[in-house]
């Protein structure tokens, strides 16, 4: 079932993360309340990354009890681990390590320099969704309780690029992808359908270069030509835009006041 897409837009990028980070901070601490323990899905790149940044700045982090939260990711560059490059060292450098995490519930995809190749790495990191997968939730994934994903200016989103074969999958929750038009260019990325078993979506779109992205993606494009508008979640579909990057919304899907 796919959930309309309600939309947020802050004065410019800096705000967004920094509401965006609150935002995050309130959904955990409230899943944590009713379900003892959250789960939140990361993803790499600036929006991404600015939003744990603001995070660890902001004296609200520690409402989060963060020994008990599971952390994932929706993408990683397939690189040797501890790579600069990677989005879980990115994650850990804006936020992960000045916080008191579970290691355990730490699930950093598969790097380069490990046993895997990208495609086995893909089937060992499906493993570990679906070994966490519990009978509440409805399929081979956790119910994720937010996951985040950065808006790419040709609209795509962890690492499925528009017309490539990730975005087309039905069946796997995990895939490699080669070839990506942004670098590196092997990766591993969840699938449409395993980001769709999330209860919130929220695609964070901030500067003027995402502004052709939310106007194609929100406007009713198919998801092959426009992965983002494929992301939606069971419960809530969430954009966090900037003015910029809401610039080219058609009047209608603008909202009426910039928060
Ligand atoms: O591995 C990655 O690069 C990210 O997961 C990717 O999906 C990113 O979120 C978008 O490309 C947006 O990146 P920016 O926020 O840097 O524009």
């Amino acid at each position: 079932m796919s959930t309309v897409p309600q939309l947020v837009v802050h004065r410019d990028k800096e705000l967004m993360a920094q509401a965006a980070a609150a935002r995050l901070i309130t959904r955990i601490v409230d899943a944590q309340a009713s379900r003892g323990s959250a789960s939140v899905v990361l993803t790499g790149g600036r929006n991404g990354n600015g939003l744990l940044s603001a995070l660890a700045a902001q004296p609200a982090r520690d409402a989060i009890d963060w020994a008990r939260i599971d952390l994932w990711w929706g993408d990683e560059r397939f690189l040797p681990s501890g790579d600069p490059e990677r989005n879980d060292t990115q994650a850990r450098e804006a936020l992960l390590d000045a916080v008191p995490l579970d290691p355990g519930r730490v699930h950093s995809m598969p790097a380069s320099d490990g046993p895997y190749e990208p495609e086995a790495a893909a089937e060992a990191y499906a493993a570990e969704l679906a070994a966490a997968s519990g009978p509440e939730d409805h399929g081979l994934v956790p119910s994720f309780d937010v996951l985040m994903l950065g808006v790419g200016p040709d609209t795509h989103v962890a690492s499925l690029f528009p017309e490539l074969p990730g975005v087309k999958e039905t069946e796997r929750t995990v895939v490699a992808v080669r070839g990506a038009p942004k670098p590196p260019p092997t990766r591993l990325s969840l699938t449409l359908p395993a980001i769709r078993a999330a209860r919130e979506v929220w695609l964070l779109a901030a500067g003027e270069d995402k502004a052709e992205a939310a106007e194609i993606a929100l406007s009713g494009a198919g998801e092959v030509q426009a992965p983002a508008a494929g992301a939606y979640g069971t419960s809530r579909t969430l954009w966090l835009l900037d003015s910029a990057a809401a610039s080219k919304l058609p009047p209608a899907l603008y909202p009426p006041a910039v928060a």
